[in-house]
């Protein structure tokens, strides 16, 4: 067999499905996997594509199976298992061989990696889950803009098509596309949230079984909401439990896993004073899902909140619409947080090109991402939020999202992403806040001083009264 165009090392749930799919646009590709029976089982799997694939047993024979200069794609876990690769590889390339990240990565490391790998390095964020790998995959590359073109080819050709338009790109320098997924992951994470916010609403305020809320996600997802999170939601309440006989939801453990990607999201919000606060109320939510024990407790303690609501007091449309605006402000604050690190990284931004990434492939994906990219490209600099097109939602949907806050925490039914959207938005659209008072406070215990606002003066200080 002639030499493989790429290779690919990780033949998990993603990389595998990455390779066939690589295969399948007509590109020879040679694979590694640690546990070599794996590798077996995946050549004799890939049927008609296994002619396009070469399986090696041993790195210096995937190596050399690969045409020079090689491109070779890591898919293997964060962390130790990636620099390991990249040291055990070492031996074999030439200078000017590409290695790229396809995992998960931290940026912080990517960017690390890009300056101490000695070859040419991309760090890329792929999105879609396994069908997504397989079938068309959302991807994010970082890293120098030369490299990214040697692989631009094959990279477009294996991704998500949004109307004929591959849903891969250069998103910048360093880890700016791992950067750029782990936001997505974090907004992944608050969508989720907010989706399982309203399924709460739905049964244990409004009192309506699985398969009622199947048909309302459904429903939803013809119209402004239509997205894959919503299309998958609907699916997984409408799923049946052989065994039970019952709705499957209904018997799974109410405690959310997490890799990380959410968490890297709020930690990195904070080193760059990003405000992302329902990313990090859907953190915090998933924290509180898995301290099942300690929730047991409390609600023998205190008994159990969720309260009954009258349904005309939650309307379905005015839940539809808190959804949509809770997730408009989460998007916005998403956007936010890439424009702040891009700035400080010196990276220049490309909010637009990556909500059209986005719009296909990705578990994010939706309608209203082909809205953000139009919206974002209109005003440069400009919060979504205020653009032309997401004020007017916000302005239709926001007394939508305040009733069923305050309806559904009058309830004691837990919301903490919705009800952290609604406070962002309050703040936010408060031009005289209240930090005149902590200001106040620090300088009467600390002497930090302040701004006066009638004169501008800086650096001013109490008298402070003494009773
Ligand atoms: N699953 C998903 O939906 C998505 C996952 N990702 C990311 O893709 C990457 C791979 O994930 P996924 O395919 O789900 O994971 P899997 O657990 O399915 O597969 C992991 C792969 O990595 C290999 N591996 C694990 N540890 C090591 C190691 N120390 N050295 C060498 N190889 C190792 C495994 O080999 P072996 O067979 O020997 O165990 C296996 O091939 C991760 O970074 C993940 O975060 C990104 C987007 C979506
Ligand atoms: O990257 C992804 C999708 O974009 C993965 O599915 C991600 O690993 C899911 O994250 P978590 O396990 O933390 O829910």
């Amino acid at each position: 067999m002639s030499a493989s165009q790429i290779g690919l090392m990780g033949l998990g749930t993603m990389g595998s499905a990455l390779a066939l799919n690589i295969a399948e646009k007509g590109y020879d590709i040679a694979v590694w996997n640690r546990t070599t029976a794996k590798t077996k089982d995946f050549v004799v799997e890939a049927g008609d594509l296994a002619s396009r694939i070469t399986p090696c047993e041993s790195l210096e024979a995937f190596v050399n199976a690969i045409e020079r200069p090689r491109t070779i794609i890591l898919m293997v876990p964060a962390g130790a298992p990636v620099d390991q690769q990249i040291a055990d590889l070492e031996p074999y390339l030439a200078p000017d061989d590409l290695i790229i990240d396809a995992g998960n990565a931290n940026f912080n490391d990517t960017t690390r990696r890009m300056r101490d790998v000695k070859f040419p390095f991309l760090g890329v964020g792929v999105s879609g889950g396994e069908e997504g790998a397989r079938h068309g995959p959302s991807i994010m590359v970082g890293g120098a803009k030369e490299n990214w073109e040697r692989v631009a080819p094959i990279l477009k050709a294996i991704a998500a098509k949004h109307e004929g338009e591959p849903c891969a790109d250069w998103m910048g320098e360093a880890g700016a596309g791992h950067f750029v997924k782990t936001v997505h992951n974090g907004i992944e994470y608050a969508d989720m949230q907010l989706i399982a916010e309203v399924y709460g609403i739905m049964r244990d305020g409004l009192g309506l079984g699985a398969s009622e809320i199947g048909d309302v996600f459904d429903r939803w997802n013809e119209g402004v909401l239509q997205s894959y999170l919503i299309e998958i939601s609907g699916k997984v309440a409408h799923t049946e439990d052989a065994a039970s006989g019952g709705p499957l939801l209904d018997i799974i453990e109410d405690a959310a896993g997490q890799k990380g990607t959410g968490r890297w999201t709020a930690i990195e919000a904070q080193h760059l004073a990003s405000i992302v606060p329902v990313i990090e109320a859907a953190v915090a939510a998933r924290n509180m899902s898995a301290r099942r024990g300690q929730r047991r407790d409390l609600q023998d303690v205190f008994g159990a909140a969720p309260q009954g609501v009258d349904s005309a007091s939650i309307p379905l449309d005015k839940l539809e619409a808190a959804l949509i605006c809770g997730k408009i402000l989460c998007y916005s604050q998403g956007f936010d947080m890439i424009a702040t690190a891009f700035a400080q990284n010196g990276w220049d931004d490309n909010l637009p090109g990556i909500a059209k990434v986005w719009r296909e492939g990705c578990i994010i994906r939706s309608g209203m991402l082909d809205d953000m990219a139009t919206a974002l490209a209109e005003q440069p600099g400009r919060s979504l939020m205020a653009s032309p097109l997401f004020a007017d939602r916000l302005k239709a949907t926001e007394g939508a999202l305040r009733h069923v806050v305050v309806t559904a925490m009058a309830k004691g039914l837990p919301i903490p992403a919705l009800s952290s959207a609604l406070a962002y938005f309050d703040t936010m659209r408060t031009a005289r806040g209240t930090a005149n008072m902590i200001q106040g406070q620090r300088d009467f215990f600390g002497l930090h001083g302040f701004k006066r606002l009638d004169d501008g003066s800086e650096n001013q200080h109490g008298p402070w009264a003494s009773n």
